[in-house]
């Protein structure tokens, strides 16, 4: 095959990859180790005091895996009894080249930064009483109580916007799938990851944001999505994934976005696809759903959330909403291998019509974590993942891009920090497809 373009790595000094590993993955996994010493006390009461002893313990290996990654030491294989690990293993021995160990500032970045997370979860699970402890629970609450009022207005937003959807012109639903589509977008700036950690929240007015925000969309393929879904409509089992991300407002958004689509009859069922336990700080977990659904639902005063969350609950007992956990999102493939690694997972994708792909590292994912040319195709980009049309909803995080010509680039001279920032967004759809949908394809 043609000559692919290198994967990003530590090794590239000037790199976002670089600057993630040596500065910004250590400050995560001190933020856990603080959290450790400063809730001893409070997991003595909940866990017993076999858990308070075992902190030391969790502790010890959390600075001796920090130790590894900032001294460039080779990544040491996983242990215990985890589904994943034998995966995780086979993978990390792909990863030797010319009989020599990967090390952190060398092996690819997705690969070392889904590892570092890895290796997190590998601590606790292997840990007894404290398996299911999440230690970035306490960052997502925070996240999302600050939030609360962006979640109201958007809350009643959607339920005027759904009131009466045969009221709806043809125009009205296209601009209120423009709108949800675009909300979900900049819900992702709201991450904990590119934060290392520190505090976010959506204080701006979704709304508001959304429109001042436009100009910074330089990829918008959201027409033609639209365009080819109402060709649908006549389907009456239409299904539309999401493959989620951020906990939070994030979550919220999405879920939002997900109403609009199910209460205007665009679709008649939806997988939701979150996280099997902790990823990269905000990442959504079955706990953090949980969590949402309890605070809308006790959100007193603040009845449009009470009404959705039980709207939604509805939809979960009726299995109209699924939320669905695959082991296949929390491992650091590329979705190019997911047919030969993850068949079945592959082949659920596929009776999808659409797939909807949220945040940075599902882009990073979907490209490969390749340093492609700025201009090749998103299509081609995605190296033969085509389960399914899909859409790419994603603020810049990160220094990889593909499908953006040099006219739209251009938008973004004098900001130097354009790939990173989170302030700059794409939405890209690839509609190919690997099997035959009858004519009703995207
Ligand atoms: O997937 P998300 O939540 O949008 O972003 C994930 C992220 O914060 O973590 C990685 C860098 O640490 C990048 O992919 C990106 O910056
Ligand atoms: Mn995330």
């Amino acid at each position: 095959n043609t000559e692919l373009p290198d994967v990003l790595r530590g090794s590239y000094k000037g790199s976002f990859a670089y600057k993630t590993i040596s500065e910004r993955m250590p400050v995560i996994l001190t933020k856990v180790i603080d959290l450790f010493h400063r809730e001893k006390i409070n997991i003595g009461n909940q866990y017993g005091d076999a858990a308070k002893e075992k902190l030391k313990q969790i502790n010890g290996s959390l600075s001796e895996l920090k130790s590894t990654m900032q001294r460039n030491k080779p990544l040491q294989p996983l242990a215990g009894a985890a589904a994943d690990v034998p995966l995780w293993n086979r993978l990390l021995e792909e990863q030797w080249v010319d009989g020599e160990p990967p090390v952190w500032f060398d092996a690819p970045w997705l690969f070392v930064e889904c590892y570092m997370y890895r290796r997190v979860r590998e601590i606790l699970e292997n840990s007894g009483e404290l398996r299911d402890y999440d230690y970035f629970g306490q960052q997502k609450r925070d996240t999302l109580e600050a939030s609360i009022a962006a979640i109201e207005l958007l809350g009643e937003h959607l339920l005027e916007t759904v009131a009466d959807p045969a009221a709806l012109s043809g125009q009205q639903v296209k601009r209120a799938f423009s709108d949800f589509i675009g909300m979900s977008l900049w819900a992702n700036k709201n991450d904990l990851s590119i934060s290392a950690g520190a505090h976010v929240s959506q204080e701006a007015s979704p709304l508001v944001q959304l429109v001042e925000l436009n100009h910074r969309v330089l990829v918008n393929d959201s027409e033609q999505v639209f365009a080819q879904l109402r060709r649908l409509r006549d389907k009456r089992d239409v299904r539309i994934d999401i493959v989620m991300d951020n906990a939070g407002f994030e979550l919220f958004s999405d879920l939002c976005l997900a109403d609009l689509l199910t209460s205007l009859g665009i679709a008649q069922r939806m997988s939701l696809h979150i996280k099997a336990h902790p990823w990269y700080v905000s990442d959504t977990t079955p706990a953090d759903v949980r969590h949402t659904l309890q605070h809308m639902q006790s959100a007193d005063g603040k009845p449009a959330l009470r009404r959705l969350a039980e709207r939604w609950q509805g939809y979960l007992d009726a299995g109209t909403w699924v939320f669905e956990m695959d082991t296949f999102w929390t491992s650091p493939l590329p979705f190019s291998r997911m047919a030969s690694e993850a068949p079945e997972l592959y082949a659920h994708l596929q009776a999808a019509n659409l797939i909807i792909f949220k945040g940075d590292l599902n882009y990073r994912k979907l490209l490969g974590d390749r340093n492609w040319p700025h201009s090749t195709g998103f299509c081609a980009s995605l190296e033969g993942f085509h389960p399914a049309p899909l859409v790419a909803l994603r603020t810049m995080k990160a220094d990889l891009v593909s499908g953006l010509a040099p006219e739209r680039e251009a938008l973004t001279a004098g900001d130097p920090n354009w790939m990173v920032s989170g302030e700059w967004a794409l939405i890209q759809l690839c509609e190919c497809s690997d099997t035959a949908r009858g004519g009703d394809e995207l």
